[in-house]
C-alpha cells in the first residue's frame, strides 16, 4: 500500500537567532508540518523554548506545527501550549502517570493528540490508546539534543507498530524521530512510517528544498 508521507524539519538544527525566517524557508522549501521540540532539563539533559516562542513560531508559520515535549508533568502545559498554537501536541508515555487523561485534555485544549516512545520503551506501552491518537511518534535516537545517530533497531519497531494499527483497522500516523536521512527516511517509509523528522539533516544543508525533497518516496 502506498501511504502520504510528510516531512516536518525540526527547528532545533535552525538558526534560533532568525527562528521566524528559518520557518519560513523551510515552508517555501516544501515542509509539510514545523517540529517543535521543547525540553525543560529534567526529562531531557537539555532545556529549549516554552508557550512564548510557539506563539512567536506560530506568527511566522502557515504549516501545522508539531510540538514534541519533552518534558516531566506535560499535563500542567499542554493548555499553554495549545494556547500558543500547536496543532499537534506529542507527549511522552514515560512522562504521564495518567496517559488516557492526558490524551484527552489535549483533545479538549483544541490539539490532537499524540504519544511518543523512548528507544527503549515497549511498544505495549501505546496499546490501550491506539485507537485515541492521531499519531504515535517512535524516537530514533535518545532525546535531547539534534545530531545523533539513527538507532536501528526503530524500523522494526515501526514495522511492528504499524501491523498492530493494521490488525485494529487503524491507519493512524507513525512519525520517526532523529538520524533521519534519505538513507535512513526510506527504511522507515518501507516499514510503515508516515512522518518524518529531520533537524540536522535539512538545516545542516545548503539547499533546504532539496533535502525535504530527498526524504520523500
Ligand atoms: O526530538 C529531538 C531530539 O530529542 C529532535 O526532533 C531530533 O533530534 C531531530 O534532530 P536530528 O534530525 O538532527 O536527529
Ligand atoms: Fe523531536
Amino acid at each position: 500500500m502506498t501511504r502520504r508521507v510528510l516531512v516536518s524539519p525540526s527547528l532545533l538544527s535552525s538558526d534560533f537567532g532568525r527562528l521566524a525566517e528559518e520557518v519560513r524557508a523551510v515552508e517555501a522549501a516544501g515542509a509539510d508540518w514545523i517540529h517543535v521540540d521543547v525540553m525543560d532539563g529534567r526529562f531531557v539533559p537539555n532545556i529549549t523554548i516554552g508557550p512564548v516562542v510557539v506563539e512567536a513560531i506560530k506568527k511566522a508559520a502557515t504549516r501545522p506545527l508539531d510540538v514534541h515535549l519533552m518534558i516531566v508533568e506535560p499535563e500542567k502545559y499542554v493548555d499553554a501550549f495549545a494556547k500558543a498554537g500547536a496543532d499537534i501536541l506529542t507527549v511522552h508515555v514515560e512522562a504521564c502517570t495518567h496517559l488516557h487523561r492526558v490524551i484527552q485534555q489535549i483533545r479538549h485544549a483544541g490539539a490532537k493528540p499524540a504519544v511518543v516512545l523512548n528507544p527503549a520503551t515497549p511498544l505495549s506501552a501505546v496499546e490501550e490508546v491506539l485507537g485515541d491518537v492521531d499519531m504515535v511518534l517512535l524516537m530514533s535516537v535518545n532525546p535531547g539534543f539534534g545530531g545523533q545517530s539513527f538507532i536501528a533497531p526503530t524500523v522494526d519497531r515501526v514495522r511492528r507498530l504499524r501491523a498492530m494499527m493494521d490488525a485494529r483497522g487503524l491507519s493512524t500516523d507513525i512519525e520517526v524521530d532523529g538520524g533521519i536521512n534519505a538513507e535512513t527516511a526510506r527504511r522507515v517509509v518501507d516499514a510503515g512510517a508516515t512522518v518524518l523528522v529531520a533537524g540536522s539533516y535539512v538545516f545542516g544543508s545548503k539547499d533546504y528544498a532539496a533535502a525535504i525533497r530527498s526524504l520523500r518516496p
